[in-house]
């Protein structure tokens, strides 16, 4: 099993101050920064995009940046965020047209590449492209907002990821997104998780430490 990484998502960080906060977060301990990428049309919100990515690079965050595209069409933006200096970029199967060129692309630019599956977005897709995927994600809400519950049929799909990622033998990551806090990541992590994005349970509380901390002792203990 790989190690478990703490992402949190800046979607629910203080923009006005988004170096500082990056900065915050990984001094408490946080693995990768995970950039919500929302164009008002694949989701009814809009964000930020490679020229923030680029910012907090010039700024000097060193640490993976893992860029979810909530974006269609995919294709034109990928270009864009390798050059900003993305690390992971992921995208949804339905916002690309061709889904295998998407993934090479990423892959050809040094990213690592990643399918997103919404709550009900059947995992099918990932079957025939397992050997160009390094990191699955799974939606555990709706996307568009932070601050939203866990649906809980995620932990059923979460297992038959998993056991599609290692039926498979790649050496794929298995990330979830949404409504993800300390109550829950134990049960997240025994269903198979590995990657934990969370964005106002992380930013929502004033001390990123023993947010993370607690997040942590969770996990040890789901081991
Ligand atoms: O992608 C997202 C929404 O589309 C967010 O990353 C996600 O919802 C995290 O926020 P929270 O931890 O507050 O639920």
């Amino acid at each position: 099993m790989a190690d478990y990484l703490i992402a949190p998502s800046i979607l629910a960080a203080d923009f006005a101050r988004l170096g500082e906060e990056v900065d915050n977060v990984l001094s408490a301990g946080a693995d990768v920064v995970h950039f919500d990428v929302m164009d008002n049309h694949y989701v009814p919100n809009l964000t930020i995009g490679p020229m923030v990515c680029k910012a907090l690079r010039s700024y000097g965050v060193t640490a993976p940046i893992d860029v979810h595209l909530m974006v269609k069409p995919v294709d034109r933006i990928i270009g864009d965020f390798i050059d900003a200096g993305a690390s992971y970029i992921t995208f949804h199967p339905e916002a690309s047209e061709h889904i295998d060129r998407s993934l090479a692309m990423i892959r050809e630019g040094g990213c690592k590449a990643g399918l997103v599956f919404n709550p009900a977005a059947p995992l099918h897709h990932m079957e025939h492209v397992m050997d160009k995927l390094d990191m699955v994600l799974l939606m555990s809400v709706n996307p568009g907002f932070g601050g939203q519950k866990f649906i809980p049929h995620t932990l059923n799909k979460l297992r038959q990821a998993r056991a599609l990622i290692d039926q498979s033998g790649f050496d794929i990551r298995l990330e979830i997104d949404g409504g993800v806090g300390v109550q829950n990541i134990g049960d997240i992590a025994r269903a198979g998780a590995d990657t934990f994005v969370a964005g106002s349970a992380i930013f929502g509380q004033r001390d990123y430490k023993s947010v993370i901390d607690a997040m942590r002792a969770e996990l040890a203990s789901a081991r």
